[in-house]
């Protein structure tokens, strides 16, 4: 089997290079620059124990899918919008597999025309140190939930070093990726803020105490959806990936556009069309935009 992964970001990196080690693996970059080095110099992972594993994927710039290929896609939610028309083009037949955190792709992703489509919600910490580097900063669950084919097609994991990278199928797509959009709400925004790793919020009393709060808060809108929610599942996150730049504060670090629309936004808006306003969670909203016209202003 063959995987073309689109996007050489944290969570491309990291999955392509796990892949990596079974199938033959595509990665396709923005950049020339990325190609020509991860052609020479292979793609290094430095796993949680310090060690590295050096694999070899071939990475080009040009959009294309060899047939009996499976489609992984890496990108940021903002990114999709210039992969969507070449998706749609592609054969009917080639799977797909979204691997983006948010709720905004995933009703995007049912008009495409594939008949195996599939999204995960990564547990994961990736963090990526160089053009060829990256780094595994907390092992988590990959879920993945077919929303539509055969599930067969998406096993590709299944031989994977199920210790360094546990994954679990789920059933219900819209509810898992709702479950990470929630997780997200809690660690992304307030990270990115404060310009903490995700381990400082369950070690610091006073941001520990806010992500009490906010979890009383979703919990009154979203009582149904989150009965199997638990605040634990939240601590838990935030130790497992302590030494994680958050996705969020990345971006804002490096003065680029976050996912706070599709993650936060998409929840605000959720419960708003329920009749609940989330007041700690929209002042958060609003912090994370006020960073990005700040960087745009820079
Ligand atoms: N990082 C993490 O720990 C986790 C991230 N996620 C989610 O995974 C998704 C990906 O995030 P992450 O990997 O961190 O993001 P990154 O910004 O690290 O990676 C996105 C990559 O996509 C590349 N890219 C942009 N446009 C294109 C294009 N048209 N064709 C090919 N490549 C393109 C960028 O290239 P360039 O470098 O040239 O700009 C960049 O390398 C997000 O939805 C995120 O929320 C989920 C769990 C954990
Ligand atoms: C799992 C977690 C919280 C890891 O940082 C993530 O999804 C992200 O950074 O976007």
């Amino acid at each position: 089997m063959e995987v073309v992964v689109i996007g050489a970001g944290a969570v491309g990196m990291l999955v392509a290079s796990f892949l990596n080690e079974k199938f033959r693996v595509t990665l396709v970059v923005r950049r020339e620059e990325q190609a020509c080095k991860i052609n020479q110099n292979g793609l290094t992972r430095i796993n949680i124990d310090q060690t590295t594993s050096k694999t070899n994927p071939i990475a080009t710039t040009k959009l294309q899918v060899p047939e009996k290929a499976v489609v992984l896609v890496a990108l940021k939610y903002g990114q999709l919008h210039e992969v969507y028309p070449f998706l749609k083009e592609m054969n009917n037949e080639t799977p797909i597999l979204f691997l983006q955190n948010g709720l905004s792709h995933y009703e995007e992703a049912l008009h495409l025309p594939q008949e195996h489509l599939a999204f995960s919600s990564c547990q994961f910490g990736a963090q990526k140190e160089n053009d060829t580097t990256v780094v595994h900063r907390g092992i988590g669950t990959l879920k993945l939930a077919v929303e539509r084919g055969s599930k067969d097609t998406f096993v590709l994991f299944i031989d994977i070093n199920q210790e360094r990278f546990p994954v679990e199928y789920m059933k219900d797509a819209e509810q898992m990726l709702f479950d990470k959009a929630l997780l997200n709400s809690f660690i992304n925004p307030l990270t990115a803020i404060l310009n903490v790793k995700n381990g400082f919020l369950v070690e610091n009393a006073s941001t520990l105490q806010l992500l009490e709060q906010m979890y009383e808060e979703l919990k009154s809108a979203f009582p149904l959806e989150m009965n199997q929610f638990t605040f634990e599942e939240v601590k838990k996150l935030c130790k497992k990936t302590a030494q994680n730049t958050s996705s969020m504060l990345a971006d804002i670090s490096n003065q680029r556009i976050t996912e706070v629309d599709t993650i936060v936004g998409a929840i605000i808006k959720k419960a708003s069309m329920k009749g609940h306003q989330l007041p700690i969670l929209k002042t958060l909203y609003s912090l994370v935009k006020a960073l990005e016209e700040r960087s745009e202003k820079m």
